[in-house]
C-alpha cells in the first residue's frame, strides 16, 4: 500500500510513533509531499484523530525533516527562499518570513470541487470554472488553476506554482483576487475567487472600441488601489498587464496572477533577477530591461503600459520591437503614443509613470490620487446635434471628454448613450451633474484654463537624465536565452497581433522575418507568444544594430497612426510631424513621429538620410509652390491639405494632393477616396466593399477599420470550421 513517493511520510510518522495515521494523512488529507503539510491545519489533524500531543510531535518531526533537506527546491519555497538562486535568498515574501505563523490557506479536497467550463490557460496549466462545496455546506463559484504535469520543467513549475499559492495566501484586498485554498493531490490545484467576466484583456479585445471610457478610468483607479496595497506590503508584481486584470463584475476589476510577484526584505528596495526567467519585456521599465532590476517604480511603469493597453482596447505595446529596441527607444525619449480614444488627463498619468528615472515616477499611493483626479471631464448635451462625420448627440446625452482646450474649436468625446466617439462643438456642452470633476456652472461650458489640463509630459525629456545611454549598452551582453516556455493553444490565440518572445525577436530570423514582411508588403504572420515573455537573463543588451532603412522600416510598419498594421506597408508620416520633431527633439512618441524617428536614426543611415532629404525637398517645393494656385485660387490649398491630413491619419501631403487632384479639388470626395484607400490597403476586401463599410460607419475610418478587423476574425473563424470556403472575401 505504501508507494515509493510517500515512504518519507511513513518514516516521518514512524519516528514519532504516528505511523498508524499514515493512510489518513496520505489519502484523507492528500499529503504526499512534505510541503503539503504547510497547508494542514490543526483542525485537519484533529479530524483524522491525531491528538494535540501527537500534533506537537508531528510538527517537531516536520521541522527536523525540513532542516535536513534544506537543499530541496520544494523546501526553499516554504523556507522563504525563492527558487531563482543567486541573491534571492534575501527576497522573502511577507507570507514566508515574518508572517510564518499566518493561517495557511484552506486545504481543499478534490471531491469538494465540481468542475465546469474552461476559462483559459497559462504557463502553469488550465484554469477552469468550478463549484466548491465547502465543508461547512456552502457552495462557492471558484476558478481552479490546475498545474500541468509531464513537463520537463516540472520541478520548477511546481516550485513556482507553490510560490504563487504561498504569496497569494497573505493577500487580502478588494482589488486583488482572493485565494481560497489549494488541492494538494496530483496534479496540484489552486482555488481562487472567480472573476466571472474573465480577463480585462479578453473583454477589451472583444469590444474593440465600443466600451465606456469612464469605466476604463474607474478600472484604472481600482488597479491603482490594488497596486498600492501590494506596494504597502512590499510586494513587486512584475507582471502587471491587462491580461492579468480580471473582471469580477462590469464595474469591478481585480489583479490576478501572482506568478512573478516577489516580496522585498525591509532592507532592500529592489529585486534583481539573476536567473534565466521570462519577462514581459514590452511592459518593462528601462531598469528592468537593462539590468533585470525590479522596484515598486518598475511596477508603476507597467501600470502606465497597462493604462495604455486599456485605452487602445488592448493593442500590443511596442509591436514589432525587440527588447533592446524598446530600451534603445525609451532611452532616446520615445514613449508609447497617446491612444486616439484616450482622454488627455489619462495620457498625462501614463507619461508620469514613464519617467526614465524610477524616482521621478509617482508611487502607487500618489497614483491613487493622481488617477482619481484625472477623471475625464463629463458634459451634458444641451440640445440635439447631428452633422455628417460629427458626434451625434441628443439633448441630455452625457459625453465623456477626450480632447478639449482653448486652442481647439471642437471637442472630442464619447457619447455615453451610444458609445460613439467623435467631435462636436463645445457650445453644446453643459456641465454634467454626475461629473466629479468641477465644471463651470454656466450653461455653456467654458474651456478649461489653459495649461491646467495639459500633458505634464513627465516622460524623460532631458537627455542628461536618461537612464543609461546606448553607448553604455554592452555589446557582449548576454541575451543568449534558453527556449521560452511552451504556450498553450489559448495563449497562441491571444497572441494574434502581438510580438515575439525575446529570444526569437533577438535572433537573426526575426530580423529577416521583419525585412521580408517589409519587402513583400504581406500581412505579418504573428509569432506565438501571447505574453511577450522571455526566459531572458536581463543583462545589458548589446548595442542595437546601426539603424538602416531596412531595419527601421519594420519598426515603422506597426506605427498605428501612419501604417495599416494588417497591410504591413509603410506610409511616410505627415509633413507636420517633421516640424514637431524639429521643435521638440526629445519628445517623440512611438507611433506618432516617424519622420522624427527617421531623422533621429538617419544620423548613421545614408539611405534614411536620402529619404529624409527627399521629404525636405518636397517641403521646399511645396513652399515654393505657395501662391501659385492653379486650381482654385480662392481656396487655401495648404490649409485644405492639412485639414485632410488631420482627418485621414497617416496620409502624406503628396497623397492628399493627388486625391484632391483626382477629385477636382473637392475635399469631401478626396477625403472619402483617401479613406477608401486606407481601408483597401488592409488587403482584406475590394474597394467597393471598403466604400460600403465606410458609408455604413458614417465615413469614420477608425470604426470602419475595426469592423473590417471583426469581419476578418469572423472569416478566419469560419475558415477554421469550414475549410472548403477558404478563399472567400470578407
Ligand atoms: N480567478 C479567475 N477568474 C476567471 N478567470 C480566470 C481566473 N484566473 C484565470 N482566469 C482565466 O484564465 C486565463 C489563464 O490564467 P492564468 O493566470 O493561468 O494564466 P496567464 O496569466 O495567462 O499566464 P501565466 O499563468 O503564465 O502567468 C486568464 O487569462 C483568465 O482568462
Amino acid at each position: 500500500m505504501m508507494d515509493h513517493d510517500t515512504q518519507w511520510l511513513y518514516q516521518l510518522l514512524a519516528e514519532v510513533q504516528l505511523e498508524r495515521f499514515f493512510l489518513r494523512l496520505r489519502d484523507g488529507l492528500n499529503v504526499t509531499r512534505i510541503e503539503h503539510l504547510n497547508y494542514v491545519k490543526e483542525a485537519d489533524l484533529e479530524q483524522i484523530g491525531i491528538s494535540r500531543p501527537g500534533q506537537r510531535r508531528l510538527w517537531e518531526a516536520v521541522k527536523s525533516y525540513k532542516t535536513s533537506t534544506r537543499s530541496r527546491p520544494w523546501m526553499k519555497v516554504f523556507n522563504g527562499r525563492t527558487p531563482e538562486g543567486g541573491d534571492q535568498a534575501n527576497c522573502v515574501g511577507p507570507s514566508q518570513g515574518q508572517d510564518s505563523g499566518r493561517a495557511l490557506p484552506c486545504l481543499i479536497q478534490d471531491s469538494e470541487l465540481v468542475f465546469g467550463e474552461r476559462l483559459g490557460s497559462g504557463s502553469f496549466g488550465v484554469v477552469k470554472k468550478a463549484e466548491w462545496h465547502t465543508p461547512t455546506g456552502r457552495v462557492l463559484p471558484v476558478a481552479v488553476k490546475t498545474l500541468r504535469s509531464g513537463s520537463s520543467r516540472q520541478v520548477d513549475m511546481v516550485t513556482d506554482f507553490l510560490l504563487e499559492v504561498s504569496t497569494m495566501q497573505s493577500l487580502d484586498h478588494p482589488n486583488i483576487i482572493h485565494l481560497y485554498g489549494a488541492v494538494l493531490t496530483h496534479p496540484l490545484k489552486m482555488v481562487t475567487e472567480l472573476a466571472s467576466l474573465g480577463s480585462l484583456y479578453d473583454t477589451l479585445r472583444l469590444r474593440q472600441g465600443i466600451y465606456p471610457l469612464s469605466r476604463l478610468w474607474l478600472f484604472s483607479t481600482q488597479i491603482a488601489a490594488g497596486m498600492e496595497y501590494l506596494e504597502s506590503r512590499r510586494f513587486i508584481h512584475r507582471d502587471l498587464a491587462a491580461r492579468n486584470v480580471l473582471m469580477a463584475s462590469k464595474e469591478l476589476v481585480k489583479i490576478g496572477d501572482f506568478g512573478l510577484m516577489r516580496g522585498l526584505d525591509h532592507d532592500r528596495d529592489h529585486y534583481v533577477m539573476t536567473a534565466h526567467r521570462r519577462i514581459p519585456f514590452a511592459w518593462c521599465a528601462p531598469e528592468s530591461l537593462r539590468v533585470g532590476s525590479f522596484l515598486h517604480a518598475s511596477d508603476v511603469w507597467m501600470f502606465g503600459v497597462t493604462l495604455w493597453e486599456m485605452f487602445t482596447y488592448c493593442e500590443e505595446p511596442w509591436l514589432g520591437f525587440s527588447a533592446r529596441q524598446i530600451l534603445y527607444s525609451i532611452e532616446h525619449g520615445d514613449r508609447l503614443e497617446r491612444p486616439p480614444d484616450c482622454p488627455q488627463e489619462m495620457y498625462s498619468v501614463m507619461r508620469k509613470c514613464w519617467a526614465c528615472i524610477p524616482t521621478d515616477r509617482p508611487t502607487f499611493s500618489q497614483l491613487k490620487t493622481i488617477v482619481a483626479e484625472a477623471q475625464p471631464m463629463e458634459v451634458r448635451a444641451v440640445k440635439d446635434f447631428t452633422e455628417p462625420r460629427k458626434l451625434s448627440l441628443q439633448a441630455n446625452d452625457l459625453v465623456t471628454i477626450i480632447e478639449h482646450g482653448l486652442e481647439i474649436g471642437e471637442w472630442k468625446g464619447q457619447n455615453q448613450r451610444t458609445l460613439s466617439i467623435g467631435w462636436f462643438p463645445p457650445s453644446l456642452a453643459a456641465p454634467s451633474l454626475t461629473a466629479v470633476c468641477p465644471v463651470p456652472s454656466t450653461s455653456v461650458i467654458s474651456p478649461p484654463v489653459r495649461g491646467s489640463l495639459h500633458h505634464t509630459g513627465h516622460g524623460d525629456t532631458d537627455p542628461a537624465r536618461s537612464w543609461g545611454t546606448p553607448e553604455r549598452i554592452n555589446d557582449n551582453g548576454n541575451w543568449g536565452i534558453p527556449s521560452a516556455r511552451v504556450k498553450t493553444s489559448s495563449n497562441l490565440k491571444k497572441m494574434a497581433g502581438m510580438s515575439k518572445s525575446l529570444e526569437s525577436v533577438l535572433g537573426g530570423a526575426q530580423d529577416k522575418d521583419i525585412e521580408n514582411v517589409a519587402q513583400s508588403g504581406q500581412r505579418r504572420q504573428l509569432p506565438p507568444d501571447p505574453r511577450r515573455f522571455s526566459d531572458a537573463v536581463v543583462n545589458p543588451p548589446p548595442r542595437p544594430p546601426p539603424p538602416n532603412l531596412k531595419r527601421i522600416k519594420p519598426w515603422m510598419i506597426y506605427d498605428r497612426r501612419t501604417v495599416n498594421p494588417l497591410a504591413g506597408a509603410w506610409t511616410p508620416p505627415p509633413h507636420h510631424l517633421q516640424l514637431q520633431f524639429q521643435q521638440q527633439p526629445q519628445q517623440q512618441c512611438f507611433g506618432s513621429n516617424n519622420l522624427a524617428r527617421m531623422a533621429h536614426l538617419a544620423k548613421s543611415s545614408p539611405q534614411l538620410d536620402d529619404d529624409l532629404q527627399k521629404e525636405k525637398d518636397r517641403d521646399k517645393e511645396r513652399e515654393r509652390g505657395k501662391g501659385q494656385e492653379r486650381y482654385t485660387p480662392q481656396v487655401n490649398k495648404v490649409a485644405v491639405i492639412a485639414q485632410l491630413q488631420d482627418k485621414v491619419h497617416g496620409v502624406t501631403s503628396d497623397e492628399v494632393q493627388k486625391a484632391l487632384h483626382r477629385n477636382d479639388w473637392n475635399p469631401t470626395r478626396a477625403e472619402q477616396q483617401l479613406k477608401i484607400d486606407q481601408l483597401f490597403y488592409m488587403n482584406q476586401c475590394s474597394r467597393d466593399e471598403c466604400q460600403k463599410i465606410l458609408a455604413r460607419y458614417n465615413w469614420d475610418l477608425q470604426h470602419a477599420g475595426r469592423c473590417l478587423i471583426r469581419l476578418v476574425k469572423e472569416r478566419d473563424r469560419t475558415r477554421e470550421t469550414a475549410p472548403e470556403r477558404r478563399g472567400e472575401r470578407v
